[in-house]
C-alpha cells in the first residue's frame, strides 16, 4: 500500500493519530495582473474580506484566554485599520493593480515605515506583515498561511516548520508533526523532542498524501493513513535512574540538560539533570522584532537559570543565523547562510551585542545563584577561541569555553583547548559540515546520522585532546541523548553528555550498567567500523 504508507525519518518519540491539519505555504507577492476590468468593483472586494478576516479573529479571541487572546484581539484591531484598507483601495483604483497585490503593496509602506521607527513600533511591523497576508489570503480565496490555530487535538502536516513556529506548538493540541523536509538535527526537529510532540521528518510525499486522518510512528518514522480514531502519544514509563551520571566502575560522566527556555529548565531539573550543558539563548528571543535590552536579557535568562541554583550551567551566547534567524541581527543575504555569517562570526561585526549579553549573563548568574559558564557557537580557530575567552573574562565570568561544531576546530583541539577553560562538541553541526549535508534537508538526512564513523573519528581527536590536556569536553548535539551512543562518546573521552530533557533517564541509566573499560572497547570498534549500522553493532558487542 505504497501511496498510503510513507517513511521519514522519526526524530521524536511516540504514535499518535488523529485528523491531518496542513500549515499552508507562505504566499509570497500575489501577482500583479490580470488589471481589475472595473478597479471601482475590486476595490469595493477590499473591506468585505477585511471584515470576514476580523469577524474570524474576533470568533477565535472569544474562544481563546491570556496571551493569545491578546494577540488575536490586537491582529483583529490592525485588520481594521482604516488607513491601510483606504490605502490599499486608492493603489486598485489608482494604479489599476488587483485588489490582493494593492494590499501587499499598501502594507508595505507601513511596515517600512514601522521599521524606520526602530524599538516598539518595528516589532509591529511583523504583526502588519500577519494581517496583509490573512487580507491577501482572504481575496485570493486560499488559506492563510503558518499555524493554524487548532480547534482540537490534530496532526500537523507541514513542508517544514520555523523554529518559532515549532516553539509555539501546543503539545495539548498537536498529537504529532510530520514534514516533507528537514532533517534529525534541525531545529524543528529539536524543538518536538522537548515539548514531546511526536514527530516525523524528511517524510517524503506527505505533502501529495490525500488523508484526512493519520497514524505517525515517530520511532519507526512511519507515517500511514488512519480511521480517525484519535489517540494521543502515550506517555513511556519512567526508566529508573538516580540523577548522577556514574559508570558502574565510579567514572564519572556528567548528564546535563539542553534547554531553552523557562519550562524546559524545570523539565530537565525534575527528570534529575546535574546542570544544563546547553543553554540556548537564542530560543529566548525567536520572536523579537529587536535586541533586547540588558534587563530584558537579565530576566530571561534568569528564569531559565533559576532551577539550578548551585548547579552548573553553560550559557551559550546567541547563535543566531542559517535555520535560526533573529530579526535584530540579520546578516546581508547570503547563498549558503551555514557557511555564512551566524554563530561569534555575527559577534565579530557586533561586538557591543555580545558585551551586552555577557552582562546580562553575569547578572542573571549572580541574581539566581547558578554556577555558570558561558559557551560561543561557531567557532573555526584558537584565535577566534581566545577573542572570546578575553571578551567573557572582561565581563567577569569565570569559565569560558567554545562548541566544537566546525570540522576545523575538530583539527585543532589541541590549541583550541589550550586557551578555554573547556568545550563540548555540537554533533549536529559538525555531522552537518563534515558531510556537506543541510541539518534542514530531508533528502541528505541519512549522513546526518551520529553513528557515521567518520563523525566520531572527529569526536575522538577532541576526546584524545581533553585527556591529554586534563580539559572538560562535552557533548550537547543529538548524539549525546542516544544511550549505546553515550557509552560509545564517554569511552572517545567526552566527560560530560547534554541532552533534552526527555532522553536524561534512559541516558544515565545505561551509562550505570557500564564500564570505562567497556565504553573504550565499543567506541574502538564503532571508529573502525565501515558505516553506521557496523558501527551500531560494534558498540552494542560489549553491551
Ligand atoms: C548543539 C548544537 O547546536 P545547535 O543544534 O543549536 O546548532 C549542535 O550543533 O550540535
Ligand atoms: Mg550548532
Amino acid at each position: 500500500m505504497s501511496s498510503a504508507r510513507l517513511s521519514g525519518v522519526g526524530v521524536s518519540s511516540g504514535r499518535a493519530s488523529g485528523p491531518v491539519v496542513r500549515v499552508a505555504e507562505p504566499l509570497g507577492e500575489p501577482p500583479a495582473t490580470p488589471a481589475p476590468t472595473d478597479p471601482a468593483a475590486e476595490a469595493a472586494r477590499i473591506r468585505p474580506a477585511a471584515e470576514r478576516v476580523v469577524a474570524n479573529l474576533e470568533e477565535r479571541a472569544a474562544a481563546a484566554t491570556g496571551d493569545a487572546k491578546a494577540v488575536l484581539e490586537t491582529t483583529a484591531a490592525m485588520a481594521a485599520d482604516p488607513a491601510l484598507l483606504a490605502q490599499a483601495e486608492k493603489v486598485v483604483t489608482g494604479d489599476g493593480l488587483p485588489a490582493a497585490r494593492a494590499v501587499h503593496q499598501a502594507a508595505a509602506g507601513f511596515i517600512s515605515a514601522l521599521e524606520a521607527a526602530g524599538g516598539y513600533m518595528a516589532e509591529r511591523a511583523r504583526d502588519v506583515r500577519d494581517v496583509r497576508d490573512r487580507l491577501v489570503a482572504e481575496l485570493l480565496g486560499v488559506p492563510a498561511p503558518g499555524v493554524p490555530d487548532l480547534a482540537s487535538p490534530s496532526v500537523l502536516v507541514a513542508r517544514d516548520l520555523a523554529p518559532a513556529d515549532t516553539a509555539g506548538l501546543d503539545p495539548a493540541k498537536v498529537l504529532a508533526l510530520v514534514t516533507e523536509e528537514g532533517g534529525p538535527t534541525s531545529h524543528t526537529a529539536i524543538l518536538a523532542r522537548s515539548l514531546g510532540i511526536p514527530a516525523v521528518v524528511a517524510c517524503r510525499g506527505v505533502l501529495d498524501l490525500a488523508a484526512d486522518s493519520l497514524l505517525v510512528d515517530g520511532d519507526t518514522g512511519v507515517v500511514q493513513l488512519s480511521d480517525g480514531t484519535v489517540r494521543a502519544a502515550h506517555v513511556q514509563g519512567r526508566v529508573e535512574w538516580n540523577g548522577v551520571g556514574v559508570l558502574r566502575d565510579g567514572h564519572r560522566v556528567k548528564v546535563l540538560g539542553n534547554v531553552g527556555s523557562p519550562a524546559d529548565a524545570v523539565a530537565a531539573a525534575a527528570a534529575g539533570a546535574e546542570g544544563v550543558g546547553l543553554f540556548r539563548t537564542e530560543f529566548c528571543f525567536l520572536s523579537a522584532g529587536t535586541e533586547p535590552s540588558v534587563e530584558e536579557q537579565r530576566e530571561a535568562y534568569a528564569a531559565v537559570l533559576a532551577p539550578f541554583e548551585g548547579k552548573p550551567v553553560v550559557v551559550r551566547t546567541l547563535d543566531a543565523g542559517a535555520d535560526k534567524p533573529l530579526a535584530f541581527l540579520s546578516p546581508d543575504p547570503e547563498p549558503n547562510p551555514a557557511l555564512g555569517v551566524r554563530g561569534l562570526r555575527v559577534a565579530f561585526d557586533r561586538p557591543d551585542v555580545l558585551t551586552r549579553q555577557l552582562d546580562a549573563i553575569a547578572l542573571a548568574a549572580a541574581d539566581t545563584g547558578a554556577d555558570v559558564s558561558v559557551m560561543a557557537p561557531m567557532v573555526a580557530t584558537a584565535a577566534e577561541a581566545a577573542w572570546f575567552v578575553e571578551r567573557a573574562r572582561a565581563a567577569g565570568i569565570r569559565r569560558a569555553g567554545v562548541m566544537v561544531e566546525i570540522p576545523a576546530a575538530a583539527l585543532a583541539a589541541r590549541e583550541i583547548l589550550a586557551v578555554v577553560d573547556f568545550v563540548s562538541l555540537g554533533t549536529n553541526d559538525l555531522a552537518q559540515y563534515v558531510f556537506a549535508a543541510d541539518r534542514q534537508v530531508g533528502a541528505v538526512a541519512a549522513l546526518n546520522d551520529p553513528w557515521q564513523p567518520a563523525l566520531l573519528r572527529l569526536v575522538k581527536l577532541v576526546g584524545d585532546a581533553g585527556t591529554e590536556l586534563d580539559k572538560p569536553v562535552g557533548v550537547c548535539g543529538e548524539a549525546a541523548a542516544d544511550p549505546l551512543l553515550a557509552c560509545v562518546l564517554t569511552g572517545l573521552g567526552v566527560t560530560s553528555l547534554s541532552m533534552n530533557h526527555t532522553a536524561l533517564a534512559g541516558v544515565g541509566a545505561k551509562l550505570a550498567t557500564t564500564s570505562f573499560d567497556l565504553c573504550q572497547l565499543a567506541a574502538r570498534g564503532a571508529v573502525a567500523a565501515a558505516d553506521p549500522a557496523s558501527a551500531k553493532v560494534a558498540a552494542r558487542a560489549p553491551h
